[in-house]
């Protein structure tokens, strides 16, 4: 008989997390497991509800107790290299203040990979330029980063986690200074990528329906803990409209159909 083997775990666990701000804990206790990878995971709640502090713990950031496990290994175990190979993280403000190219922006997402004093390969530098192509920017590839506009920043830094490649992603309200183009385009990027290379994402979203649009499933923090675990594609609406405006305050989700005769939600704030 063929001896039984069970099979890694895979997806994101967080574990009973807590954060402290002093004394003040922010996140008390908070628990969601996404068994699944290749997920885009929606992180919502009203400001101030700890969004930004779960993800720059689950980056290992700030110091907590709990865990986040990734495909069964928890990000706390990891030497600083292997995290920073593992977790891309993208704050809402970059911290970029110096004089880069977009191009050389973008190839900091290689350095994890690099040792101390290696150069970007030319197939890094190709797949560099692949990746302003692939968010709109390639005609500003040597264009300073400094000089780009809010909304070409975010998406210079969405190219650079293409590049990063990294199984989890964590960002920080990634489409805060978008148009509504890029908006739609910056999530179907994102789902793309995870979906295809299957990753996982981790993403802060302001915007519910967006977040219904777009996410395979939605994680909603309130008062310090998860108020409601969403799966925009399946679970009924009137569930979804019921966890959301437990949160958001009074509102209708309305059925529709697309002219490209997809099935979505339509949010109406009441
Ligand atoms: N360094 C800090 N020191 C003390 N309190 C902090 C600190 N950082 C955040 N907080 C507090 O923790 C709470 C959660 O903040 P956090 O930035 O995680 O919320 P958020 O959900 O990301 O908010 P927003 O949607 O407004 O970006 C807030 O009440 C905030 O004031």
């Amino acid at each position: 008989m063929m001896p039984q083997t069970t099979p890694p775990p895979v997806g994101l666990c967080v574990q009973d997390l807590t954060v402290r701000y002093g004394t003040a804990a922010v996140l008390q206790g908070v628990s969601f497991s996404v068994p699944v990878s290749g997920q885009l995971i929606g992180l919502l709640g009203v400001n101030g509800s700890g969004k930004t502090t779960l993800l720059k713990a689950a980056a290992g950031l700030l110091p907590h107790t709990g865990q986040c496990l990734l495909d069964g290994v928890p990000l706390e175990s990891l030497s600083t290299r292997r995290l920073a190979q593992t977790v891309s993280y993208i704050p809402q403000q970059s911290g970029i203040s110096v004089s880069l190219s977009a191009r050389e922006v973008v190839l900091m997402g290689f350095n994890p990979r690099l040792g101390v004093l290696q150069s970007p390969t030319a197939a890094m530098r190709a797949a560099a330029d692949e990746a302003l192509r692939t968010v709109g920017l390639a005609d500003k590839a040597g264009q300073d980063y400094l000089t780009l506009s809010g909304g070409e920043k975010q998406l210079c830094i969405l190219a650079r986690t293409i590049a990063e490649d990294a199984p989890l992603l964590l960002l920080d309200e990634p489409d805060s200074a978008l148009d509504l183009a890029n908006r739609s385009r910056m999530t179907a990027l994102l789902a793309q990528l995870v979906h295809t290379g299957g990753k996982t994402a981790l993403v802060c979203l302001h915007d519910p329906a967006l977040a219904l649009d777009s996410c395979d499933i939605l994680v909603v923090l309130q008062g310090g803990g998860v108020a409601a675990v969403l799966h925009p594609r399946t679970d009924p609406p009137a569930v979804l409209q019921a966890a959301l405006a437990a949160v958001y305050g009074p509102l209708e989700l309305l059925p529709v159909t697309d002219c490209r005769g997809r099935r979505r939600l339509a949010l109406l704030p009441l």
